[in-house]
């Protein structure tokens, strides 16, 4: 039994892929049975680097995701439409389909993948999530028996890189995106890997299926990188941190609060994405230039790290033939499974309500905070006030650096709320020997 595929892209990863599909050797023996038999691109006359057999390539990608003989289309075009509007239309045609597009999952999850449990198909997005590493099959099949407790991530490769190279080279951040656009890691236009708009759309398809609910993007916090400041590194390295753009998502539980376990109310979440002081020590610290991790902390498992390249041609094509893979072998075993509904229950995507997401001024976190104040006697028990009467428990207030009449005080909180945290910062803010709030860090 042969499949056929329709590859919808022959950018960067739909090069990849059919790099792979024209050397099978050595490879899954599935890999032999497959056919591609249509590219859709937008531009038939830009020069290709794989050699294609004529008369694959076109610019009618909707006669691709409507071909009666296509069993499994992969779009690999990116963006949110015509993107969307093609998977619905494949899947509306019966199509298996294999996706590395996180912005149309994240904002259409719910529509993708009703029609797909409607018409009986698998919608797959190994590739959407930190390219090449292998953590959505991972978490549909192999973690089935823990209670996920947090996922905590570095998924942007672009934002990382620019991290480690102000980190390593002590430049600052516009200097170094310049550096990485030449480089090719980030893209023209990078807003959305500097704003944490990529991140955000990751985890909220690691949220989900972390926890069994979907997930409204707009509720997800999401920061950026572009106020990380060289001064903001080194405190942070003097501190024994380094700043890392983090994706969170956890069950919200304070038991001390009175607050129900996670699992008794699995559905509120705190899913957020934004710069944070990662201790030295921990594993996710390491994790450098444009390189992806994953830490996962389970119930019994404990702690599991998936790390490897997120992005790339060879690596997220590697996530997406992964995918082909597996669903050519699940028509193969259950040939007639679309007229008998069968749908494998690992792979299917099985969820319909929506987790409810906790507002960021709810979430507790640790904080560092640098203000610019007079240097005045009483200046730090003023500010130690403000903080005590909001709530919000110190871990260390230290003068750092006096220069005349100015002084440099850091501060790192205990865990605290972050609404108190941000009222005793308003109210820090109008101390009169307060000058500025240099800088605002979450720490993990
Ligand atoms: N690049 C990476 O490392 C990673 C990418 N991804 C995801 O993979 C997807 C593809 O990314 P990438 O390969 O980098 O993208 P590219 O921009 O390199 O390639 C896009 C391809 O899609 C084609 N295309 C785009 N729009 C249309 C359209 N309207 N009609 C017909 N063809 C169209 C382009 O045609 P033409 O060649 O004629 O211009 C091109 O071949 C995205 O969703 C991205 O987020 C995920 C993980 C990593
Ligand atoms: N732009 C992304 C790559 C694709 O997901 C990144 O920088 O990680
Ligand atoms: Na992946």
């Amino acid at each position: 039994m042969g499949f056929k595929v329709g590859l919808l892209g022959l950018g960067t990863v739909g090069t990849g892929i059919v790099q792979i599909l024209q050397t099978p050797q050595g490879r899954h023996p599935i890999l032999q049975r497959l056919e591609l038999a249509a590219v859709g691109v937008r531009s038939l006359e830009k020069p290709r680097s794989v050699a294609l057999d004529s008369g694959l390539l076109t610019t009618d990608l909707a006669a691709i995701v409507t071909h009666p003989e296509i069993d499994i289309v992969v779009e690999v075009i990116g963006g949110l439409e015509p993107a969307r509007s093609l998977i619905l239309k494949a899947i509306e045609h019966g199509k298996h389909v294999v996706t590395a597009n996180k912005a149309v999952i994240a904002r259409y999850g719910d529509e993708i993948f009703t029609a797909a449990n409607d018409a009986g198909v698998y919608v797959m997005l190994e590739a959407a999530v930190a390219g090449g590493i292998p953590v959505i099959q991972p978490m549909k099949q192999s973690l089935g028996g823990n209670q996920i407790r947090s996922v905590t991530g570095i998924l942007n490769g672009t934002t990382n890189y620019i991290l480690t190279q102000m980190q390593e080279s002590g430049g600052d951040f516009n200097a170094i995106l310049a550096e990485a656009q030449r480089l090719g890691y980030a893209e023209a236009d990078p807003t959305a890997d500097i704003d944490g708009l990529d991140a955000g759309d990751k985890i909220a398809i690691l949220a989900s299926l972390a926890f069994g609910g979907r997930i409204k993007l707009d509720q997800v916090h999401r920061e950026g990188i572009r106020h990380i400041t060289a001064a903001d590194i080194t405190y942070a390295d003097k501190l024994g941190f380094v700043i890392k753009l983090l994706a969170i998502a956890k069950a919200t539980v304070d038991p001390s609060a009175g607050g129900v376990s996670p699992m008794e109310d699995p559905q509120m979440l705190d899913v957020r994405v934004h710069p944070t002081l990662v201790p030295k020590e921990h594993p996710l610290a390491s994790v450098n230039d444009v390189f992806n991790a994953i830490l996962i902390e389970a119930d019994p498992l404990g702690q599991v790290m998936f790390f490897g390249p997120g992005a790339g041609a060879g690596p997220t094509a590697s996530a997406v033939v992964a995918d082909v893979i597996n669903v050519a072998a699940l028509i193969h075993a259950h040939p007639d499974a679309d007229t008998q509904g069968y749908m494998h229950p690992l792979l299917a995507c099985s969820h319909k309500h929506y987790s409810e997401i906790a507002p960021i001024a709810g979430i507790k976190t640790r904080f560092f905070t640098r203000l610019i104040t007079h240097d005045h006697p009483g200046v730090i028990g003023s500010i130690g006030t403000a903080f005590g009467e909001h709530h919000v428990s110190l871990e260390s207030i230290v003068q750092t650096d006096t220069q005349q009449d100015r002084a440099e005080i850091v501060v790192v909180t205990h865990h605290v709320q972050e609404g108190q945290f941000r009222q005793a910062l308003d109210q820090i803010d109008r101390l009169a020997a307060v000058n500025c709030i240099d800088s605002v860090l979450r720490v993990l």
